[in-house]
């Protein structure tokens, strides 16, 4: 039984001459804070703007236990702030498939995962229009300048990945990050200058940075966080007890920040 989300997936385009989009957000969202579901609205500002793309829906694909970063929570539960924070929302979703894996999954093969669920091994899915035709759905990968940043870390992404994610099979919508120079790194980088063309900039027209080190900071401070992210997501760690006790010595080390 097919267990992939597609609950809130627009079936078909309102617009046929578009071509549908789907967006994926790969992290940790340990916790997810309201920063990370302003992303996916940014990104929708940015596609009605653009005018090639019609969204179909968007994917929240949070990163398995084996990724093994500072302050990860039991995927389950990091899946559960995912999925009570999308509660309201009419396109965002949560898949748990990356989550629920053992070991760390590339990016590259999350989005190959989407690919397969949401057009098909052999075009099975796809996005039928009301004639009957079929168009192929445009994955991208939504992310924050940060991560963009991070392709510039040594042996961190390799180069084909990088040259698949940001090319003509997938793309990338980023939003800048505060304070960081987006154009300059787009130029510095040759995975991402060799593939400008399907690498999108949106702006932050209301800067926000709220930070998931943070939050965990707070927590643990018995700072309130109310505001930085959904009333369900902060009554959920305060049922299950999350993020109360330094998970290690680097979360330690996250003191000095404010
Ligand atoms: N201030 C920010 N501006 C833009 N994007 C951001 C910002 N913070 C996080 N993101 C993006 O949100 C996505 C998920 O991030 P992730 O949860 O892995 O890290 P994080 O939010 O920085 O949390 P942590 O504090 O635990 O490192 C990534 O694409 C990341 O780039
Ligand atoms: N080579 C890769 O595919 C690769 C490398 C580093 C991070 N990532 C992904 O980037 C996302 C965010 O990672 P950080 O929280 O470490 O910034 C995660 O979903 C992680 O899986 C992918």
């Amino acid at each position: 039984m097919d267990s992939f989300p597609r609950q809130k997936l627009k079936a078909t385009l309102t617009d046929t001459s578009k071509i549908p989009l789907v967006l994926v957000a790969c992290g940790s969202f340990s916790p997810i804070t309201y920063l990370h579901l302003r992303m996916f609205e940014m990104a929708l500002d940015w596609v009605n703007d653009h005018g090639a793309y019609e969204i179909l829906g968007g994917y929240f694909s949070p990163v398995s236990d084996g990724y093994d970063k500072k302050g990860l929570a039991p995927w389950k539960h990091r899946v559960k702030m995912c999925e009570l924070s999308v509660m309201e929302s009419k396109w965002l979703m949560v898949d748990s498939w990356e989550a629920s894996r053992p070991t760390w999954s590339k990016t590259l093969s999350v989005l190959e995962h989407f690919d397969e669920h949401l057009n098909g091994k052999n075009n099975e899915y796809c996005c039928v229009l009301p004639d009957g035709t079929k168009k192929r759905i445009k994955i991208m990968l939504l992310a924050g300048g940060d991560l963009i940043q991070s392709f510039a870390v040594p042996k961190l992404w390799a180069e084909s990945d990088l040259d698949t994610i940001l090319g003509v099979k997938f793309g990338c919508v980023v939003i800048e990050r505060t304070g960081a120079d987006i154009h300059d790194f787009l130029l510095k980088s040759d995975a991402l200058y060799r593939n400008r063309k399907s690498v999108f900039v949106v702006k932050q027209f209301i800067h926000n940075d709220i930070s998931s080190t943070k939050i965990r900071l707070f927590v643990r401070r018995n700072m309130s966080i109310k505001y930085l992210l959904p009333d369900a997501v902060i009554d959920y760690i305060y049922k299950v007890d999350l993020y109360s006790l330094p998970q290690d010595k680097d979360d330690d080390d996250d003191a000095h920040i404010i």
